[in-house]
């Protein structure tokens, strides 16, 4: 057993020196190669394998992408492998509309002390709907890109590069097919599968921006995602019960399908300093989909959504370093013996993941990574 055996088989975008993109699915360390497989018709998907990029095949459905799901594991033993060490992993979908949420209970009281502590942690509306806003789409980065270090204002006249800059451990929920007033039952008729996001942000431009309309240039400088979609049904055996909701969520608000149990962790510079636990997550993917679409807005083929950063209720399990470190007032020590508050140019971080799999034992969500350069 690996993390990537046929019972995971997430799907990437891939090229060899050639240059050319083509889709493939993880198997151990290699790439099985979709696009070869549909060229000599041992799939056959309407020519979504061949394509650059996943959309095509995301918008086919539920039905179809359990077919073709299915008849991988059937050829997989005689698909062409390639080595994982020969390959270039590409953004796997082309982004169409980003939105991030605010869904750990944790997560929202521990930034609501250290930016208002004036007020109480948890806004009045936090458990009457799953808060979010809408990011930038165009920045999207697969991961491995490096990460600049943006420059805005950090206060009242003072404008230069950010001296805090964060990351933010998030899952994020791709959709596949479109629609509008998505109940929470119909989340797997939409929702293709799942990546790590990075949501890096620079907290003294958000500081100074976010009122009253909340983050803009902090957080839009880049998102970066894992190459690897992990597709739902790789993830059933990850469905637990969601977290106790009191009050009773607005009706459009339930049943609450899911919570999901993933294993996230948060390695800095090569020293593991968090494990975020993804099932005490308060709101669920289900809810933040429903939500999302039920003023009437469309979702497309493309949407990425994600989570917010997943805190649990100890240091050790935040998904921030504003957290973390308590906004810089307690560094940590990574193993080389150096302190950190916020991120140094040259620094890297990788946000991980497993989940239980459908036998139970773990399968991978790869990882995403990113170095922050000037
Ligand atoms: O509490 C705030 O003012 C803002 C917190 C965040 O940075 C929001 C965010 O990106 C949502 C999240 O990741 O949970
Ligand atoms: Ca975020
Ligand atoms: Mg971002």
């Amino acid at each position: 057993m690996t993390l990537f055996d046929l019972r995971n088989l997430p799907y990437a975008v891939f090229s060899r020196p050639d240059g050319v993109r083509r889709i493939g699915v993880r198997l151990g360390d290699a790439v099985l190669d979709l696009s070869a497989a549909e060229s000599s018709e041992l799939i056959l998907a309407g020519g979504a394998l061949c394509r650059s990029s996943l959309n095509v095949l995301m918008a086919l459905g539920r039905p179809q992408w359990t077919a073709i799901r299915a008849r991988i594991v059937e050829l997989a033993p005689t698909l062409p492998a390639i080595p994982l060490t020969e390959v270039e992993l590409h953004l796997p979908f082309d982004v169409a509309d980003y939105t991030d949420f605010y869904s750990s209970e944790h997560h929202a009281t521990n930034v609501g002390r250290i930016l208002r502590p004036e007020r109480p942690g948890l806004q009045p509306n936090w458990k009457h709907l799953p808060i979010g806003y809408h990011g930038r789409s165009a920045t999207v980065v697969v991961s491995g890109t490096p990460v600049e270090r943006p420059s805005g204002q950090l206060g009242p006249g003072v404008f230069g590069p950010t001296e805090r800059l964060d990351v933010e451990a998030e899952v994020g929920f791709v959709v596949g097919v479109p629609g509008r007033r998505i109940s929470t039952e119909d989340f797997a008729d939409h929702v293709f599968g799942v990546v790590l996001v990075n949501d890096w942000s620079a907290r003294d431009i958000q500081a100074f921006e976010y009122q009253p309309l909340g983050p803009f240039l902090a957080k839009s400088f880049a998102t970066s995602v894992s190459p690897w979609v992990v597709p739902l049904e790789a993830l059933t055996g990850a469905f637990v019960p969601p977290v106790a909701q009191d009050p009773v969520p607005a009706g459009y608000l339930t049943p609450p399908g899911n919570g999901l149990d993933l294993s996230l962790s948060v390695e800095w510079n090569g020293t593991e300093v968090s494990t975020p636990p993804f099932a005490q997550m308060y709101w669920t993917p289900a809810q933040q989909l429903a939500h999302l679409t039920v003023n009437g807005a469309s979702v497309r083929t493309g949407d990425l959504y994600a989570s917010g950063t997943v805190s649990g209720t100890t240091r050790g399990e935040a998904g921030s370093f504003l957290e973390l470190t308590w906004n810089g007032t307690e560094p940590v020590k990574l193993d080389d013996g150096s302190t950190r508050g916020f991120l140094q140019d040259g620094d890297t971080v990788t946000i991980g993941a497993t989940a239980p799999g459908t036998d139970g034992a773990p399968i991978g969500l790869g990882a995403v990574t990113g170095t922050v350069c000037r």
